[in-house]
């Protein structure tokens, strides 16, 4: 278990298999009672009451934070889930850790002279790892069944940005070939518009102290991944363009 989340109070897991539900259509297992989800101890909202189950249905993936130790995985993943920032001392993740975040999508569809609404559950159960290098055959095990994987360096510290390369051939030699890939530059100062990396991988800039671009980089990831289990080839959807497009969209120099 990560001291850091022992600390805390969080649930923790030391086995691949142990978080449960993953892929399409099995993030209902852990259901409790209506109106909650409940998965390792962590308790969600659930589908509004009053309606039809057939209306819904759920999607599950598991996404991982990878990156070296302190670019900021453990603050980020709390920053999206709570909306809050770790701040003070430092204390490195042991292991892994995992949360289970909910995303509601409202689809609206028209049947006839009707509008039917529709929410469209996405479960990301998202993976803490630890960065570093002594844990890394533990969380190389994670790898495999991986839905998507987003690599952290932090913008402030030049070692974690060179260790990209290493991490990317990390990646490329345990997890699955069409895993959902993005870079993120963690502990950005300024609002970063666009920006271009020399890795060939969507790419954003983040804060998880100012919150800048979390839920964007998120909700990015389980777009991608939407839209690769829809399966849909007249859906275009490219993740660097749909995060350019937010980020123009946003007014986001917050920090
Ligand atoms: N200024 C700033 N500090 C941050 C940010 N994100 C994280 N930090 C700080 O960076 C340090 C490391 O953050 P963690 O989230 O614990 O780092 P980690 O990547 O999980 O580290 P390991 O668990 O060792 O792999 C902490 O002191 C955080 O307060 C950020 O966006 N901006």
């Amino acid at each position: 278990m990560s001291r850091k989340k022992a600390a805390k109070g969080k649930a923790a897991s030391s086995s691949p298999s142990a978080g449960g539900p993953t892929g399409k259509g099995t993030g209902r297992a852990a259901r409790s009672s209506p109106g909650i989800v409940q998965m390792n101890g962590v308790v969600h909202p659930s589908r509004p009451s009053g309606s039809s189950s057939s209306e819904f249905y759920d999607i599950a993936f598991k996404v991982m934070l990878v990156g070296d130790s302190g670019v900021g995985k453990t603050c980020l993943l709390v920053r999206f889930k709570d909306g809050a920032f770790l701040a003070g001392s430092f204390i490195s993740t042991v292991g892994i850790d995992f949360r289970v975040i909910c995303l509601l999508k409202r689809l609206k569809r028209n049947v006839f002279l009707f509008s039917v609404i529709t929410f469209l559950f996405y479960y990301l159960q998202i993976w803490d790892t630890a960065g570093q290098e002594r844990f890394r055959s533990v969380t190389h095990a994670y790898y495999r069944d991986a839905h998507a994987l987003l690599l952290l360096y932090d913008v402030t510290n030049k070692t974690s940005f060179d260790n990209i390369q290493a991490w990317l051939t990390e990646i490329h030699e345990y997890a699955q070939q069409d895993v959902v890939l993005m870079l993120l530059g963690n502990k950005a100062r300024h609002c970063v518009k666009e920006v271009q990396n020399e890795f060939g991988v969507p790419f954003m800039e983040t804060s998880a102290r100012t919150g800048l671009n979390v839920e964007l980089a998120f909700t990015a990831v389980a777009k991608e991944l939407k839209h690769r289990s829809m399966k849909d080839p007249s859906e275009k959807f490219t993740l660097q363009e749909y995060v350019n497009k937010e980020m123009k969209s946003t007014s986001c120099c917050r920090s």
